[in-house]
């Protein structure tokens, strides 16, 4: 038996009883991503020209087609994108606090594609324990802008670990000073004990606008509904979530394959979405000696290249003058002014900061999605843009 499979068999008998902290807990060096979960929110915008299309959609049942689809192309590099090109889900690294990872959308060389403006991607690690991700996406030339914050708590069976995401993210359109409130999925690892875990999606999650369009998704794996893997089902209504009406449109399909979707008026079927579409754009990060040292491929620069090498002393080496120099700042902290987050404010859930998010999760009612299940979320993150513009740290 390969050392691999007997340490991943030992890993997996630590984790039966593991009750800590997903993102600390300590896993074999060929699990270990070199890739800091401050990078994840990139793929809010991997698409950005379908992002942008949103802007410039004047009838608002058509945005609302056009959000779920922008939301339906980011699930792929999510939940996926560690399987598809490393073999299988990777254990990310665990953010110090403060972390910072930022970019932009090019179009890829050579691919003609109109020009759509800059889409900036900030991201910032607001909190360490649990670990919380903040970030914000914006393309000024089209007036639209995400904002939203995850984190995520883990559950551990014998053969999965599920993964409850608590946060959301908020998309706001300038042009018709339009929000649109987006909840989170429930996830699971699966694949564990034939070692090979991948991610699957199920349950509900939501998007409700203040246009009073809204989005109801459910997904599923192999074996449900649809005896897929990355199964996903959708209905578009114009009514708020809670009112059981007929929808307008029906969608469904695989997340990372291809989806239809259905007027339900007409009956009118056809394609929703191609996720295998070659994605025309790249995200670029500035080169390393223009990073600050909070910025995550600076910062893990010398762990991931451990990580790559697969030298287990090596990267416990670096991970911890990374910890200690962390612990260092805590102490700091404790005797002076507490840390403060860079381009993120924490803000109220139940006080209405103008970005309608009190009303758009109260029009969900008591639907199952991570803004109000269990207990809401302690707190809210949102994007303090003039931090970003008046600040010395660009994308
Ligand atoms: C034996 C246990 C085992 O299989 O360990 C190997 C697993 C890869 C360990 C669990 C890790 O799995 C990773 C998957 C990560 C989520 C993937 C996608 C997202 C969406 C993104 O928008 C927010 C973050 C989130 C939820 C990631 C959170 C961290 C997850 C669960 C990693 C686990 C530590």
């Amino acid at each position: 038996m390969s050392n691999n499979v007997a340490s991943w068999g030992s890993f997996i008998k630590s984790i039966a009883s593991y009750s800590g902290d997903l993102a600390s807990m300590t896993a074999p060096p060929f699990i270990l991503s070199p890739v800091s979960l401050t990078e994840y929110p990139q793929f809010w915008a991997e698409h950005p020209d379908i992002f942008v299309a949103i802007a410039e959609e004047a009838d608002p049942e058509k945005r609302i087609l056009l959000v779920t689809k922008w939301f339906i192309t980011t699930l792929r590099g999510q939940y996926a994108s560690r399987n598809e090109q490393l073999g299988s889900e990777k254990k990310p690294l665990n953010p110090f606090l403060g972390e910072i990872f930022m970019g932009k959308y090019q179009p890829a060389a050579g691919t003609p594609t109109r020009d759509i403006g800059e889409t900036i991607l900030v991201s910032e690690q607001v909190s360490h324990h649990p670990p919380i991700t903040a970030y914000s996406i914006f393309n000024d030339k089209a007036g639209i802008e995400l904002q939203g914050f995850s984190g995520f708590k883990a559950s551990f069976s014998a053969a999965s670990i599920g993964v409850k995401q608590v946060g959301h993210a908020l998309v706001y359109i300038k042009e018709y000073d339009e929000h649109y409130l987006i909840t989170l999925p429930v996830l699971h690892i699966e694949g564990i004990l034939s070692f090979a875990p991948y991610v699957e999606l199920e349950g509900h999650s939501f998007i409700q606008s203040t246009s009073g369009y809204s989005a109801d998704l459910s997904y599923s794996g192999k074996g449900y509904f649809s005896g897929k893997k990355n199964s996903f089902k959708a209905t578009i209504s114009k009514s708020a979530i809670k009112q059981e009406g007929k929808p307008l449109y029906s969608i469904k399909g695989q997340w990372t394959g291809t989806s239809m979707v259905k007027n339900e008026a007409t009956g009118k079927e056809e394609l929703f979405y191609d996720s295998k579409s070659t994605p025309q754009y790249t995200f670029s990060v500035k080169p390393l000696e223009e990073q600050h040292e909070y910025e995550s491929r600076k910062a893990w620069l010398k762990v991931s290249e451990a990580i790559k090498l697969g030298d287990y002393d090596l990267i416990s080496k670096e991970k911890s003058k990374i910890e200690n120099a962390q612990r260092d700042l805590r102490k700091a902290e404790e005797a002076g002014k507490p840390w403060q987050s860079r381009f993120f404010v924490a803000c109220d859930p139940r006080v209405n900061n103008g970005d309608k998010y009190v009303e758009l999760s109260t029009s969900l009612g008591n639907k199952p999605n991570s803004c109000t299940n269990g207990a809401p979320s302690q707190q809210n993150w949102r994007f303090v843009r003039e931090k970003y513009d008046k600040g010395e740290i660009k994308a």
